[in-house]
């Protein structure tokens, strides 16, 4: 994995958002502050504007408000660096491209139908080892399971580095042990890198194990703390209702 180019970012804030569509208002009042080092889950029913959040935080979706990043020392950060994995990716699953010859595409250094330089080949191939899926460097991408498709996008997402990692939905369609191992891999790179990381999710025992922040979300925020206290306030109840705490968790 490449070094990682810091510019310093130490908190995302989220003043006052609003985002409408025609007549409706997706997401009102948001405000909300994400720290770097952190994994916070955006968690709510379907419609909630969970997508919707990420996209105007990407800057895919207008919005009213201010969405604003800052250093250690409180000044603002300009351009930080955002890695995504969509919630899915829409493509011809007959398509004959390569794993390898879409991360080049991707990477913007080469279009699909040329061959790949040989370094370039290399640090693809470094990229897939960090994620331990470098043999599917050669496979055709869409031949890829959703978790192995979700572990290729998240090695495309963190290189370079990002100050803020969003990952929306990225482990539906993923079997239990894929999916821990996905979590896993996430917060490693949160414990390494220092990231900010913002995730989507509807795995609420996998959240409760991993995230250090959730945020519960109706248009606005309706709930917001650790995994423990958001699962006990009534507004988490009302969307949830009640969740059995795991075995061997205190
Ligand atoms: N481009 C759009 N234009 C208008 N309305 C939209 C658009 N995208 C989403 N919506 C609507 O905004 C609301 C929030 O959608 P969003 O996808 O953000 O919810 P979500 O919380 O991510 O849901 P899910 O858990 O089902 O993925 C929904 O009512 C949806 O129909």
């Amino acid at each position: 994995m490449q070094t990682h180019n810091s510019c310093g970012l130490c908190s995302i804030t989220l003043k006052d958002i609003q985002v409408v569509s025609g007549q409706d208002t997706l997401l009102d009042n948001i405000n909300l502050q994400f720290h770097c080092g952190e994994l916070t889950a955006l968690i709510g029913k379907n419609g909630a504007g969970k997508t919707t959040l990420l996209k105007a935080i990407l800057g895919e979706r207008p919005y009213k408000g201010e969405i604003s990043y800052q250093d250690h020392h409180g000044a603002k950060i300009i351009q930080p660096k955002i890695g995504y994995v969509p919630q899915q990716m829409d493509f011809d699953r007959s398509t004959p491209v390569s794993v390898s010859d879409f991360m080049a595409a991707a990477r913007g250094k080469s279009p699909v139908w040329w061959k790949i330089g040989k370094s370039e080949k290399k640090q693809i191939q470094e990229m897939l080892e960090d994620m331990n899926c470098a043999y599917l460097a050669d496979r055709r991408l869409g031949a890829l399971s959703g978790g192995e498709l979700q572990r290729v996008l998240l090695a495309l997402a963190t290189n370079p580095v990002p100050d803020l990692l969003i990952l929306d939905e990225p482990v539906s369609g993923v079997d239990m042990a894929g999916l821990d191992l996905f979590y896993h891999r996430v917060t490693e790179l949160r414990d390494k890198y220092h990231m900010a990381i913002l995730l989507v999710s509807h795995d609420l025992s996998l959240i409760r194990r991993y995230a250090d922040k959730v945020v519960l979300l109706d248009k606005t925020v309706i709930a917001q703390g650790d995994a423990d206290e958001v699962y006990a306030t009534e507004a988490f109840r009302s969307v949830f209702g009640y969740l059995e705490k795991e075995e061997g968790e205190a």
